[in-house]
């Protein structure tokens, strides 16, 4: 008997793909053949099509939606006309019952191929305000599910959900003390994770190290630094470890961390809260993006789930004195953090999306 087929798509950063991620086993658990439509050489290749030998990966060309000038700007939409045509022919060869879209500038070709074959599609928003991506998919989707209750005012009425946050359940499986021996680091001083995004956060990266002997008086740092980023300077340094990125041994790292400091991504942030660790977030600033990550830090902190700092004022904070007072803050953190739900299940939101066959 022929396997009923899902299509997924997403990509352009790892915030794109972890919730695919998180869906992955449960279509595979209920029999579906899992297709990926990613882009030739974004993150997603790596995470799924690398990754995920039960998915098939499907490249397409796609174009970048930059809010700044540059040249590519007049060659992107032939690329994303190329998208769109392989889009469609996957799509027809496949036939999907159903396109679950994560957003990224790769997904816009496969949301328009969607429209044209009439297969269904939904969206997922991880941010308050909605992404270039999916605002462009919005018209042509049957649903979006978003994270946050307020974002709901930016999308057209009984066309949303708020789903919440969908978070990798692999995560809740961590170990304290294997993160100790991935580590090598004692457990003897509290811990604290360093996340600057799936990319990096070169501005983290700077603020940590130039404060990191006074830092590391009380704490031992785990700093996921990003491609590229690592500083061979400190390499030797006792109680100090640098990863460029990781990927099953994320789940013990956090295990063993007792704080965490984080770019204000929409996945990262559910995760820590979900982990209930007390965060510090430094969102990336406004001049850098279009300013989603200050909008779901400012949410957090009005819950009282986060500490904040702008970016525009790392510099010259003592990053050592803000830990201190995240340090002293701990139990009241916890405790409001403990007051929030539960993420919903992945198998939970895959029943969701399937409510929206044909
Ligand atoms: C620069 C940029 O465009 N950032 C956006 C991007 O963030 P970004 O791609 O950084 O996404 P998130 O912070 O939402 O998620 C990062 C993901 O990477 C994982 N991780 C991180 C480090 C590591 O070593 N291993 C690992 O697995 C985290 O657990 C998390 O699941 O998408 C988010 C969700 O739409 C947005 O809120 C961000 O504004």
């Amino acid at each position: 008997m022929k396997r009923p087929i899902i299509l997924l798509t997403g990509g352009g950063t790892a915030g794109h793909v972890s919730v695919n991620e998180a869906l992955i086993p449960v279509f595979s658990e209920k029999g579906y053949e899992i297709h990926y439509i990613g882009s030739h050489e974004g993150i997603e290749k790596e995470i799924i099509g690398d990754g995920h030998p039960e998915v098939t990966y499907h490249a397409i060309q796609s174009g970048k939606l930059r809010r700044y000038f540059s040249v590519k700007n007049f060659t992107d939409p032939f690329r994303i006309s190329a998208g769109v045509l392989q889009a469609l022919s996957i799509i027809r060869k496949i036939r999907p019952e159903i396109i679950f879209s994560k957003g990224g500038f790769v997904s816009v070709p496969v949301v328009l191929a969607a429209k044209i074959t009439k297969t269904p599609v939904v969206i997922h928003e991880s941010d308050v305000s909605p992404g270039l991506a999916n605002k462009l998919s919005l018209p042509f989707s049957n649903h979006i599910f978003t994270v946050f209750e307020k974002t709901l005012e930016y999308v057209p009425n009984g066309k949303a959900t708020c789903s919440g946050a969908i978070i990798r359940p692999e995560l809740f499986n961590g170990r304290r003390e294997e993160g100790l021996r991935i580590t090598g680091l004692t457990g003897d001083k509290q811990i604290l994770i360093i996340m600057g995004g799936s990319q990096g956060s070169a501005v983290v990266n700077k603020a940590i190290r130039k404060d990191l002997a006074e830092i590391m008086q009380t704490f031992d740092l785990i700093h996921l630094c990003g491609k590229g980023n690592i500083d061979e300077t400190l390499e030797n340094t006792h109680g100090y470890i640098q990863f460029e990125y990781v990927t099953e041994s994320l789940t013990h790292l956090l295990a063993a961390s007792d704080f965490a400091v984080s770019r204000a991504g929409s996945n990262a942030i559910f995760e820590l809260l979900a982990l209930r660790k007390p965060m510090l977030l430094i969102p990336l600033s406004a001049a850098a993006s279009r300013g989603d990550q200050i909008l779901n830090a400012t949410h957090f902190k009005k819950l009282g789930l986060a500490h904040v700092i702008n970016e525009e004022d790392v510099e010259q904070a003592a990053l050592s004195k803000e830990f201190m007072k995240l340090q002293q803050d701990e139990k009241h953190l916890i405790e409001n953090m403990n007051q929030t739900p539960l993420p919903k299940t992945p198998q939970e939101m895959v029943e969701m999306i399937m409510s929206y066959r044909k």
